[in-house]
C-alpha cells in the first residue's frame, strides 16, 4: 500500500493558496503541452479574440464570446483530466471506462457546438453584411 501523499507540502494560509493557483496553472500548461485539441483551442481562441477586435464587438458580444471560449476550455480540461484518471484506473478494456470517456467527450462536443452557435450569431451578421 502506497504512503498517503500530502499535496499541501506542509504549507498553510496564503502560501497554500498561492501553491493551489500554481497547480492550476500547471494543469492548464500540462494539458496544453500534451493534447493536440488543447493547442487547437489556443489557436482558435487567439483567432476569435483577433476577430473580436477587428469587428469591434460590443460589450455584450464580448461577454458571449468569452463565455463560449471558456466553456470549451473548461470542458476540454475536464475531459483531459477524466481521460487521465480513467487510464490510471482502467488501463485495460472496461465498458465503464469507455462510457466515462464517451460522456466526457460528449461534453466537449456540446460546448464546441454552443461556441459555434455563438460565433455564427455574433460574427455572422458582421462578416456577411
Ligand atoms: N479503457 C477503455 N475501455 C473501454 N473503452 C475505451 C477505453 N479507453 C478508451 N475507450 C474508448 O475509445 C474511445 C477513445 O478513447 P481515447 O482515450 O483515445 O479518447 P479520445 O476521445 O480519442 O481522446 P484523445 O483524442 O484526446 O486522446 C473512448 O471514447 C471510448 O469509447
Amino acid at each position: 500500500m502506497a504512503e498517503p501523499f500530502d499535496p499541501t507540502g506542509g504549507r498553510t494560509g496564503l502560501a497554500r493558496r498561492l501553491a493551489s493557483v500554481g497547480h492550476s496553472v500547471r494543469g492548464i500548461w500540462v494539458a496544453m503541452r500534451g493534447e493536440f485539441h488543447m493547442q487547437a483551442h489556443a489557436v482558435a481562441t487567439m483567432v476569435v479574440i483577433g476577430l473580436g477586435f477587428y469587428y469591434q464587438l460590443a460589450r455584450l458580444e464580448w461577454a458571449l464570446v468569452a463565455l463560449a471560449i471558456t466553456g470549451v476550455w473548461v470542458a476540454e480540461l475536464l475531459n483531459t483530466a477524466l481521460e487521465a484518471l480513467t487510464d490510471l484506473v482502467s488501463p485495460g478494456f472496461h465498458p465503464l471506462a469507455g462510457k466515462a470517456k464517451d460522456i466526457a467527450a460528449g461534453a466537449v462536443l456540446l460546448a464546441a457546438l454552443g461556441a459555434v452557435a455563438v460565433g455564427l450569431l455574433v460574427f455572422g451578421p458582421k462578416v456577411f453584411s
